[in-house]
């Protein structure tokens, strides 16, 4: 069970923060469990040991004796190098593999690693930090059913979680790990148009986050699709017809689409560039 389980982050940014913000305030997991390592900035785990108690070294600091579970939350440009130093310390039959790294494939993990530890690649995004992710796991060629257990474990203490295939990955990734961005940017637009047309910003801001919640909701919780919730907005000649007019003439479904499989490729691309292990 993942509570009685020792957890360390290799890398202390943004990702790795919104999981321990989901892991300790959502899910209910003791902060002594938690371990962050970071390259050389001592203020950034200075302000993770403030705010969650939890405990924060350097990665030359970090003793793998006392982890179970080993989360990557490094780029994915240093993936090899990170994975060499872990490589003398890791132990079959003790650690776990988890890796949120964009791109970087588990037979990648493994090569380098050499032995025949169970990697799970898991693809969160940083609505972790409340709950609310929808995390992407695929396992590698070593994992058993215990293994997958505790990722789904850890998985749904974040959020929600959905288990597909490592080729899934790529179009994952650019739905769901950089997903939670276009809304973002969607929501930025939204917001400035209101305030150039009187509201506010503060109340812009809710109306337009809530209406997103709102709709999100609905795809989630009635029988209909998206297309025919769309149209049971759209009055005939009214309003959202014209709305979504403008949206059509100005490329707007080509364009998230377009952002949805740019966002893919790039993870491809993140393979190619920083995989140079062979992997047979
Ligand atoms: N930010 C996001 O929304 C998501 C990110 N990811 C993945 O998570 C990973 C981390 O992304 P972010 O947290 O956004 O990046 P970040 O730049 O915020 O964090 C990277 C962390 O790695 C540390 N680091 C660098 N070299 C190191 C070394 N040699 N040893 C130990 N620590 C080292 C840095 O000090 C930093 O704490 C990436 O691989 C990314 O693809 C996955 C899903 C969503
Ligand atoms: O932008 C990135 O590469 C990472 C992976 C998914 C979300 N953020």
């Amino acid at each position: 069970m993942l509570k009685y389980r020792n957890i360390s982050f290799i890398g202390a940014g943004s990702m790795a923060e919104a999981m321990i913000s989901g892991l300790i305030n959502k899910a209910g997991i003791s902060p002594e469990r938690i371990t962050a390592a970071n390259h050389s900035n001592v203020e950034r785990r200075s302000e993770l040991i403030n705010k969650y108690d939890i405990q924060a070294v350097s990665f030359n600091e970090l003793s793998l004796k006392n982890t179970d579970v080993i989360i990557l939350a490094v780029k994915p440009k240093q993936a090899e190098e990170v994975l060499q130093q872990l490589k003398p310390n890791l132990q079959d039959h003790h650690h776990v593999i988890l890796s949120v790294l964009a791109g970087i494939s588990t037979p990648f993990i493994e090569e380098i690693i050499g032995k025949h530890l169970p990697v799970i690649r898991v693809m969160p995004n940083t609505s972790s930090m409340i709950g609310e992710s929808i995390t992407g796991i695929s396992a590698g060629k070593f994992v058993k059913n215990e293994d997958l257990d505790l990722a789904q474990e850890l998985s749904k203490a974040i959020g929600k979680v959905k288990i597909i295939s490592e080729k899934q990955m790529d179009v994952f990734t650019g739905i769901a790990g950089s997903g939670p961005a276009y809304f973002y940017y969607l929501l930025e637009h939204m917001e400035d148009v209101a305030v150039e047309n009187g509201l506010d910003r503060e109340m812009a801001r809710d109306i337009a986050a809530q209406t997103l919640y709102g709709a999100s909701k609905m795809v989630m919780e009635s029988d209909d699709s998206p297309a025919e919730l769309r149209k049971k907005v759209t009055s005939p000649n009214g309003t959202t017809a014209a709305g979504l007019d403008a949206l059509d003439e100005n490329g707007g479904g080509k364009a998230i689409e377009a952002a949805v499989e740019n966002a893919a490729e790039r993870s491809k691309t993140l393979r190619k560039e920083f995989e140079k292990v062979p992997v047979l």
